[in-house]
């Protein structure tokens, strides 16, 4: 990455100022092994209340595996670039390697190798509401890293159950049931990933991942000691670190809480910054619903004081829209949450 690409430059407004960042350490930590459940929830409500993100501790994740993880996610990204291209994701099958995702209209400068937590899973082909053909997914394992794929399975598992945890506790503090929506799970569109971020030469012009909200319901994400992540918090004059914690893993609510909780939660803006020094990793698990679901504020948490913020949307489109919005910088932005939003 020698010259500079100019997909990768970012619009002016959008470039990182690196003397704004505001050093407060007020995104909460929260102890999982928490005894009392009631705790526990009105912790986790007050976190998503007020940040949309916190740092889970004694997730259960053994710190073994981790470095496991770490280990061959290592291995992958210095395969030769043949290698990895073998492995190439395309606009119709969404798994494996990736070096030329695009946020909105920008480069971002990171390479992703992402596997489904359910091989075969069909999502549309494109997000015409007319079309309804729909694509299947094939995860893609490199053949060349033997321990890769037994590692990777066992991680995303782990992450996925602990995502129905999460998910579990943060209904219950919105007062809905824990087991409600459990309906979205069949056949669901959950993936981990593996984003690996070199180090940039003009870290101040382009981003690891532009600013953005996550599609999905909920993020957790294990990231290394390098830093980079950051929050958007408008209140405290702009971009919080997500600083790093020995053994502890990010979350983040998605755009999926953010219209069934009827804007009670928000899914927070966030964005990742580069060095230019170092490298950094970091392992994310998405957790998504079914292509077929249709996505609306829960109906306990709509009331004739408090009407409905959002038109119901079907999950499946606006996935799609996403993913062929990943690839190249467009003319139009992709779909965004905010355009489904009822004004009054
Ligand atoms: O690298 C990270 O810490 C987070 C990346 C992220 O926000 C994403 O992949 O959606
Ligand atoms: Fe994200």
């Amino acid at each position: 990455m020698g010259d500079i690409d100019p997909a990768y430059i970012l619009p002016k407004e959008h470039r990182p100022n690196f003397s704004t960042f505001v050093e407060v350490d007020e995104i909460p930590i929260i102890d999982l092994s928490e005894t009392s459940q009631e705790n526990l929830i009105s912790k986790i409500g007050k976190a998503c209340e007020k940040w949309g993100f916190f740092q889970i501790i004694n997730h259960g994740v053994p710190s073994e595996l981790i470095t496991k993880v770490e280990n061959e996610a290592r291995k992958f990204f210095e395969l030769s670039i043949e290698e990895k291209k073998k492995l190439k994701r395309d606009a119709f099958n969404t798994t494996g390697y990736h070096d030329a995702e695009h946020t909105k209209t920008t480069r971002d400068w990171k390479e992703v190798y992402d596997f489904l937590a359910k091989d075969g899973v069909q999502i549309p082909c494109s997000d015409d509401p007319h079309d309804l053909e729909l694509c299947t997914q094939k995860n893609q394992w490199p053949q060349s890293l033997p321990h890769f794929r037994k590692i990777m399975e066992e991680y995303g598992g782990k992450l996925e159950k602990l995502s129905y945890k999460l998910l579990e506790l943060i209904l219950l503090s919105l007062g809905l049931a824990d087991g409600k929506f459990l309906d979205c799970f069949k056949n669901h569109l959950s993936f981990t990933r593996l984003n690996y971020y070199p180090p940039c030469p003009f870290p101040d012009l382009a981003l690891g991942v532009g600013s953005h909200k996550d599609p999905c319901i909920l993020t957790v994400v294990l990231q290394d000691d390098i830093g980079g992540l950051q929050v958007k918090k408008n209140l405290l004059g702009g971009w919080v670190p997500v600083k790093p914690i020995p053994n502890a893993l990010v979350v983040n609510l998605g755009d999926v809480l953010q219209v069934w909780s009827n804007d009670k939660y928000d899914s927070p803006e966030h964005r990742v910054v580069l060095n230019s020094q170092k490298e950094r990793f970091s392992y994310p698990f998405f957790l998504f619903p079914g292509h077929h679901i249709i996505v609306k504020p829960a109906e306990e948490l709509v009331s004739e004081q408090n009407p409905t913020k959002y038109k119901a949307y079907n999950f499946g489109k606006y996935y799609a829209n996403r993913t062929h919005a990943d690839f190249s910088k467009q003319e139009v932005e992709y779909k965004e949450i905010h355009q489904y939003k009822i004004l009054d």
